[in-house]
């Protein structure tokens, strides 16, 4: 029998430890799948980051995962396997550790405690560490970009949904002006490319973009496929789902960087003719000023005004909030993000969405051109005009007729897919078109394809104005007076 009491011989085991530990060569960092209550991100990134390298190791035991919806496996370390990694020279130790965790834990917890145990040498510590985590986290965001498909999130109830994004449109199949899509994408990959920039001349780094022209003519499809040559992901934000401005400031922050924000018809989603809440407005008539509001130049400011008045209590998003959401001080809380707007009616937009610095850039999508068609042929048709594949005096037919036609690639893209399993006949029945078009460009039926176009965008309007509350419509006097101004 041993005569040592426990509590020495526990004291001594201490001891023994803590000598072992000072001499040790080694430190030993411990990242724990949970701490405390929250999980712990670095814990899923060093997984991310030990995955992509696990795969590759001679590792005769690995742990395989896949996410919902993802089409990619990730390999991971299991139970106490153990992986080396160098890191600017320096090698380091990985070791997965899961062990039970103590039922008293509570339920809420996984039942197993799982952690990464991190080996570095005592002497190349202080050297690498904090870039070595730093160097995991980047990795992780990486593969995490690659792994995913992107996503396409839509905001309810004041939280992002996401569904994977899967819209084909490319810059290959968006038809438009050659020319303007060069500088689009380098204008794009500039932005991508351009951290350094940024952050030389102090601006946050994001760019806007406003997409205007008239229905069909592809903003849409130009947002995908930003989307798809850049790699991010797409907020398509629902204003009239945002109660007041500071949920739109939480969904803001909640946005991850390399990703689009989306507002589609911008004029008819929400009254923007009043900056400001009646409120805050009277304040601001008494002499405050935020330097960016030039109240005066709303065009139906006292209407919409006497109309905000009326529905005070309920809240909505107003104009000053939307401009704070794009160029406020917590816009750059996250960064690489591009802000797109859409709009069929460029004209009905308060002049400080347009001033400059707001929207980098104003893009017209216009009506199809002759080299935006040759694209749309060639994609529907397998037609190449300009290597001879379509009979001369149709192509210069088509070239004759198109700019005067005003047909958007939506209305040739419909001849182009009814007709697609014969080419001739698509031809044909294209040239009738527009030659149909040109030649019912009367007044009387210009009137009429005006009066067509405004009522999708009524309609467009109505699908987007703000929710019922207790019968009444907010904002519903500005829709009327809106009515009333676009009549004019
Ligand atoms: N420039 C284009 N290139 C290729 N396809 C196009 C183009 N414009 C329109 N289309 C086709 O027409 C359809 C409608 O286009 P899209 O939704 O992008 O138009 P839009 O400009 O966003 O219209 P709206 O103003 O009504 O939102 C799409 O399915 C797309 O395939
Ligand atoms: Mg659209």
């Amino acid at each position: 029998k041993t005569l040592i009491p426990p509590e020495l011989q526990s004291a001594v085991h201490k001891l023994i430890h803590l000598l072992f530990s000072y001499f040790s060569p080694y430190r030993y960092y411990e990242i724990t799948e949970i701490d405390g209550v929250n999980t712990n991100e670095l814990y899923h990134a060093v997984q991310l980051y030990l995955s992509s390298s696990a795969s590759s190791a001679t590792l005769n035991r690995l742990s395989l995962t896949r996410g919902l919806n993802s089409s990619t496996i990730t390999f991971g370390l299991a139970n106490n396997a153990r992986l080396s990694d160098v890191f600017n020279g320096v090698s380091v130790v990985w070791e997965h550790i899961v062990a039970p965790r103590q039922s008293s834990s509570g339920r809420r917890f996984p039942e197993e405690k799982r952690s990464f145990t991190l080996r570095i040498n005592r002497r190349d510590k202080r050297f690498i560490i904090n870039d070595y985590l730093d160097f995991i986290s980047r990795k992780a965001d990486e593969i995490k970009r690659n792994n995913k498909d992107r996503l396409l999130y839509i905001n309810s109830r004041g939280w992002w949904e996401s569904v994977p994004f899967k819209h084909p449109s490319t810059f290959e199949t968006l038809a438009m002006d050659p020319a303007m899509k060069t500088e689009i994408k380098t204008d794009l990959r500039d932005f991508a490319d351009g951290q350094a920039f940024y952050k030389r001349t102090g601006r946050a780094w994001k760019r806007g973009y406003l997409l205007y022209g008239p229905p069909g003519t592809g903003k849409s499809s130009m947002i995908a496929a930003i989307a798809n040559f850049l790699e991010y992901d797409i907020y398509d934000l629902e204003l009239s789902e945002v109660k007041a401005n500071s949920e739109l400031r939480k969904l803001l922050m909640k946005t991850t960087t390399k990703s689009i924000i989306v507002i589609e018809d911008i004029d008819c989603s929400i009254n923007l003719t009043n900056r400001k809440k009646p409120t805050v407005s009277k304040q601001r008539t008494s002499g405050s000023t935020d330097g960016d509001l030039d109240f005066k130049s709303s065009p139906v400011e006292p209407a919409a005004f006497a109309d905000s008045e009326s529905n005070e209590g309920s809240t909505s998003v107003t104009l000053s909030g939307l401009l704070n959401f794009t160029d406020g001080i917590w816009s750059c809380c996250g960064s690489e993000r591009i802000f797109v707007f859409t709009t069929n009616h460029i004209e009905k937009l308060d002049q400080a969405l347009l001033r400059s610095g707001r929207m980098d850039k104003h893009i017209f999508m216009s009506y199809c051109s002759f080299p935006a068609l040759k694209i749309l042929l060639k994609n529907y048709l397998g037609c190449d005009a300009d290597a001879g594949d379509i009979v001369p005096e149709v192509l210069e037919g088509l070239e004759a007729e198109i700019d005067g036609a005003e047909m958007t690639p939506a209305d040739i893209a419909e001849v182009l897919i009814k007709n697609r399993r014969d080419n001739s006949r698509a031809l044909t029945e294209l040239l009738a078109a527009m030659k149909g078009r040109s030649e019912t460009k009367s007044p009387v039926n210009l009137l009429c394809r005006r009066l067509a176009a405004e009522e999708v965008a009524e309609e467009k309007r109505a699908l987007n104005s703000p929710k019922e509350v207790d019968g009444a419509a907010i904002g519903g006097g500005a829709d009327l007076e809106y009515t009333k101004e676009w009549k004019d």
